[in-house]
């Protein structure tokens, strides 16, 4: 099933907030639709936001009349400003926008007909090359799956959060096919559920062995010797290796240390940020009170309660064992080693 798709001049959006009980598409026929499924999480993932954001940048650009180039691309330019605004952690979004408007400015052609082809060309292309870069992914990080392997993940780093196969869960469907003996634990991820609804979905949907786990008991599964390794996705990584990934994230890494077991990070060059230097620098987005006091629509928490909901957290360098890129696998100090792989040196 695919992430997003392109038909007749729109852009289709799978809604998973919906998933998994019922798979339907959003149509966006106006950009302001596409930031409309970014900000509620209709589209979710950091290379998926990243997608998405290009073909929304496309979508608003086709709609636009301009008289000339330099209008045309003034009007471009807003557009991507209100995409860019929809969430703040993943990088990969003003990473794609860039890419765009790099691609729009560069392009002498004063034609606006061929500017808006270009486009979507673009947008095309960072679809396609996120699927390839999965695939590399995939390839580097199952290298350091042993024959036998429980893993734990965090939120949803898979086809879903991407164009195809996902960057932790990428790595693991490229263990499971390379015939290791995976199993997979997927904590459920609280408060908006990506690892029980959206996880367990993608594995059962291909026979990887999955369990289902509430966040709080990761770390008796971890005591009782149950998890050989932990691998989850980042939102950004700061160019000291500090990763930003979905609340939670920080806490699976303690145990992981506490209990000796690897803690590994799948993601694409383009969601390191090397213009931040640490994670301290990462903005964190925070989501409605909501999101918390209600489950699946249902209020569970008290009326009147103070809530605090940042969607992310930072877990630093010295927790992550290994960075696993489209471009190799990066080991501490990752301030050279990330450096190395995006010929920074
Ligand atoms: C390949 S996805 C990596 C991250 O984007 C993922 O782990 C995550 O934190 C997603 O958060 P979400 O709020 O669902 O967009």
């Amino acid at each position: 099933m695919e992430t997003m798709r392109w038909v007749d001049g729109r852009l289709e959006i799978l809604d998973q907030t919906l998933l998994p009980e019922t798979a339907e598409y959003i149509k966006c026929e106006h950009y302001e639709t596409v930031c409309d499924a970014i900000r509620r999480l209709s589209v979710r993932g950091a290379p998926a936001i990243g997608a998405a954001a290009a073909y929304g940048l496309a979508l608003g650009a086709n709609a636009v009349q301009a008289a000339s180039r330099e209008v045309f691309i003034t009007a471009v330019e807003k557009i991507a400003g209100d995409l860019a605004a929809t969430r703040p952690t993943a990088v990969n979004l003003q990473w794609a926008l860039d890419r765009m408007l790099e691609t729009l400015r560069g392009n002498t052609n004063d034609n606006i007909n061929d500017l808006k082809k270009a486009l979507l060309e673009e947008a095309h292309a960072i679809y396609r090359e996120d699927l390839e870069s999965n695939r590399r992914m995939g390839e580097f990080g199952q290298t350091l799956f042993p024959d036998n392997a429980a893993v734990l993940t965090h939120c949803n780093a898979g086809a879903l959060a991407t164009a195809g196969l996902g960057t932790a869960l990428g790595v693991i469907r490229a263990a499971h096919k390379a015939g290791k003996n995976v199993h997979v634990y997927a904590d459920e991820t609280r408060p908006l559920l990506q690892g029980a609804r959206l996880t367990t979905w993608e594995m059962l949907q291909e026979n990887i062995p999955v369990t289902l786990l509430t966040d709080n008991m990761a770390g008796y599964l971890m005591a009782q010797g149950k998890v050989d390794l932990v691998i989850v996705g980042a939102d950004r990584i700061a160019a000291n290796g500090d990763v930003a990934n979905k609340i939670g994230t920080y806490g699976v890494a303690v145990l992981a240390r506490e209990h000796n077991i690897p803690f590994y990070v799948a993601a694409p060059m383009s969601t390191i940020d090397f213009n931040i230097a640490s994670g301290r620098d990462i903005p964190i987005e925070t989501r409605d009170e909501q999101e918390v006091t209600h489950i699946a629509g249902k209020r569970v928490a008290p009326e009147g309660v103070k809530v605090w909901n940042p969607a992310f957290d930072v877990t630093p360098a010295r927790l992550v064992t290994a960075i696993i890129t489209d471009r190799g696998v990066a080991r501490p100090p990752y301030i050279d080693s990330l450096a190395a792989l995006a010929g920074k040196e």
